[in-house]
Order: structure tokens, then C-alpha cells, then sequence
């Protein structure tokens, strides 16, 4: 009886690379950074300690969290071209094009000159990325040229203070952070890979981004928060969410927020925002959108075995706090930020050019006529 061989299309199962950063399902459903159980550090961190776990090594104590954090406060302002490019992006383009735009532009006014700079560059991207999609969205949609310097001491609550005009409460700014933390990191996935290949030809660090941000907009990756809300919001009750799933399961269509290339049984992080999304649900009185959500989960894994992967409860989660759904994969980007960089930065440290190999299955040689 002949063996049947492993699927590996889409390089499944190969080791391309050695990284001290992140371990995933490595017991079929863990998730670890650094050696930190993920539901530990949501438990106990502010985002900024984890990104400066990633970044540097280590978690890091009182001094140096109040003294970077303190760093990224004092990196917000826009310089007046990036906000005149921001300003000529149209209102009907994809915020995720803005950040690929913003970035790329960040590079041209403020380029990594040498590796000395890594650091610095990405504690400017961190610093900046939130007032790039939002000076671009306010401006286009509200016709607000937006202060990008708010007195928000978070990441995420710097964000939505600019997205509403107004601080964020202590209960969005406190959901906003553990999302953060949850989508800081994840080992060799699409858009990190796709950092590590770029920096590994010792491109600077803003291409390494801007290629990422590019490979997390697909809805196969970081889209898949997007679409999971266009789909739960069609639904009117969990009865009809039931009843549109089989048909959707019945076509063979892909039901995005679902499913994962490495973990088998569960996503370890969709517990932990499930549980957010059940809170922001109650804070806004919700009843039909955290239902719905609820049974989809419950029909996919009755029907499929496939459960909910990082992206879908973040939907639910997500619009409750007010965020336009178009602006849940740029939030995305501002987390996963600290997880390229770090890989971009552990690439540089020891590397060789990516460059696999192809099978070929084109003609045999043959001559022109
Ligand atoms: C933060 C993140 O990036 S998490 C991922 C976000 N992406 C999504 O949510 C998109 C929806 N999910 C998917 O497309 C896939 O599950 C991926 C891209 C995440 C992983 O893809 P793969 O590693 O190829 O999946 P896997 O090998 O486990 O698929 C097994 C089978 O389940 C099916 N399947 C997997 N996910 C889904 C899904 N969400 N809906 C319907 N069927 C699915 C596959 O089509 C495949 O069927 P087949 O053998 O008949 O072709
Ligand atoms: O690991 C993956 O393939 C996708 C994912 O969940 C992530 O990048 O967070």
C-alpha cells in the first residue's frame, strides 16, 4: 500500500526559519510570546508592555513601560506632507491602501538611514499609525483636519479618541487593549512571512511593513474581521443565521473568521475576545448581534468542526464600540506592527536571503520556430 503524502501546497508543515518570538498550537491550541502564555498577558498587560516584549526581549518593569510609552506619546505628530498625501486619498478607498500609502510615504520623509535605526523607526510607525488612518478618515469623511496629538496614554485609546472626537471610556480603551495584545504576534503567518522575506534581500524597514500591511488586507488573513461583519450583519436573528450558514456550508462557500492553517481544534485567542464581545454587547444592550454570532459558532463547529478563529469575535466586538467596519484591519495593523518589526529585526540578526525553490511543471525543453 502506497503512503499518502502530506498536502504541503502553501508550504504547510515546513519550517522556513528559526524565531524566538511566538510559539502557535505547538499543543494543538496554544499561543505563546516569548514564552508568555497568551491569556497571562491579556490578563495582566497593557499592549505597550507586550510590543516592548516582542520588540526588546524582555517584559519591561514600571520605569521602562512609563518611559515608552511616554516615547510613543511625544512621536504622534504627522509631518505636513504625509498629511497632504492622506488628504488626497479619495473617501471611497480602502483604509488598509491608506495605511500601505502612509507607511511607504512615512519612509520617504523619515527613512531607516542604517539597522542602528530599527528601533526608533518602529516606535515612529507605532506612534503614527493610528493618526494616519484616522486623520485620513475624519478628513475624508467628516471634512476634519484632525489633531493627531491626543492626550490618550494608549495605543488603542489614542485611537478611538481620535475616531470619535472624544477620550475613550475606560471600558473600550480597556477592550481596545486586550485586541491588541491579541493580534500583536503570530509566528510564520502570511504577512510576517512576507516581512521576513523582504528584509531578508536587507530592504529597509518600511518596505518590510508596507509589504505586510499589503499581505494582511486579504480576507484570507486580516480581512477576515471585515467580512465576518458583512456576513453576521445580514443575518436577523440566530434562526435566519442558522438557515443562511447551511446554504453558505451547502455551496461550499467560505465562511470567513473560521477556520485555521495551524491551530486544529481552537484559536486561543477567540475565547478571550468572544468574552469582550459579550461584554461590549451588554454595555450597548445589544440582543440580536452577539446572539447571531453565538450560533454561527455553534452551527460551524456542529456542521464543520471549524471553529472561530481571532478575526471573528473581534467583528461583533468591534462594532459595538462605534468602529466603522472598514477600519478593523488598519486596527490590526497597528498591533501586528510590534510582531513584523520584531521578526524583520530577528531576520537582520542572522540571515540568509529567503529564496525556496519551484517544481517545475512547464513544457520540456523545446526550440523556437
Ligand atoms: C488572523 C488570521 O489571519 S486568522 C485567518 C483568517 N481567515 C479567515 O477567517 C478566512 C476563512 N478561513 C480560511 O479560508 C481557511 O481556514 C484558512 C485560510 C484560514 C486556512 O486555510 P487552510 O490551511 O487551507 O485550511 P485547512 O487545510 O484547515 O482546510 C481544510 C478544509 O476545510 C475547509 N475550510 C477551511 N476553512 C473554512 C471556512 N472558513 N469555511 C468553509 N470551509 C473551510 C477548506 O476549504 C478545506 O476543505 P477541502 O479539504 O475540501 O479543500
Ligand atoms: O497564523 C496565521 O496563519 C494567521 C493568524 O492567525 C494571524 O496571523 O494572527
Amino acid at each position: 500500500m502506497t503512503e499518502k503524502k502530506p498536502n504541503t501546497a502553501g508550504l504547510r508543515g515546513q519550517v522556513a526559519g528559526r524565531t524566538s518570538l511566538s510559539t502557535v498550537g505547538q499543543s494543538g491550541s496554544g499561543l505563546t510570546y516569548r514564552g508568555y502564555d497568551i491569556q497571562d498577558l491579556a490578563d495582566k498587560c497593557e499592549f505597550e508592555a507586550v510590543a516592548y516584549l516582542l520588540l526588546k526581549g524582555e517584559l519591561p518593569d514600571a520605569k521602562e513601560l512609563a518611559a515608552y510609552k511616554t516615547k510613543l506619546q511625544s512621536l504622534r505628530a504627522l509631518p505636513s506632507a504625509l498629511k497632504e498625501v492622506l488628504e488626497r486619498i479619495p473617501k471611497d478607498a480602502h483604509p488598509m491602501d491608506v495605511m500601505r500609502t502612509g507607511c511607504s510615504m512615512l519612509g520617504n520623509l523619515e527613512g531607516e538611514a542604517s539597522f542602528d535605526e530599527q528601533q526608533d523607526k518602529t516606535d515612529r510607525m507605532m506612534a503614527a499609525f493610528p493618526g494616519i488612518v484616522c486623520y485620513w478618515y475624519r478628513y475624508s469623511h467628516d471634512g476634519e483636519r484632525i489633531d493627531t496629538e491626543t492626550e490618550a496614554e494608549s495605543v488603542g485609546g489614542h485611537f478611538l479618541h481620535m475616531l470619535h472626537g472624544k477620550p475613550a471610556s475606560a471600558l473600550h480603551a480597556a477592550a481596545m487593549n486586550t485586541s491588541l495584545i491579541l493580534y500583536a504576534e503570530h509566528e510564520f503567518n502570511a504577512s510576517t512571512f512576507n516581512a521576513r522575506v523582504c528584509a531578508s534581500t536587507l530592504s529597509d524597514i518600511h518596505s518590510c511593513i508596507t509589504g505586510a500591511i499589503g499581505t494582511l488586507r486579504g480576507p484570507l488573513h486580516g480581512g477576515a474581521n471585515e467580512a465576518a461583519m458583512a456576513m453576521i450583519q445580514q443575518f436577523s436573528d440566530p434562526d435566519d443565521a442558522e438557515q443562511k450558514m447551511l446554504g453558505m456550508l451547502e455551496r461550499k462557500d467560505k465562511i470567513m473568521g473560521f477556520g485555521h492553517a495551524i491551530y486544529r481544534e481552537s484559536d486561543p485567542r477567540n475565547g478571550i475576545i468572544k468574552q469582550w464581545s459579550e461584554k461590549l454587547a451588554e454595555d450597548v444592550g445589544d440582543t440580536t448581534l452577539y446572539p447571531i454570532s453565538v450560533r454561527c459558532e455553534e452551527v460551524m463547529w456542529r456542521e464543520k468542526k471549524l471553529f472561530c478563529n481571532a478575526d471573528f469575535f473581534h467583528a461583533s466586538a468591534y462594532h459595538f464600540m462605534d468602529i466603522p467596519t472598514k477600519l478593523f484591519t488598519p486596527i490590526f495593523v497597528m498591533s501586528r506592527l510590534s510582531g513584523w518589526a520584531a521578526h524583520v529585526f530577528e531576520q537582520r540578526a542572522d540571515n540568509r536571503i529567503i529564496r525556496p525553490s519551484a517544481e517545475y511543471i512547464g513544457p520540456a525543453p523545446r526550440k523556437v520556430p
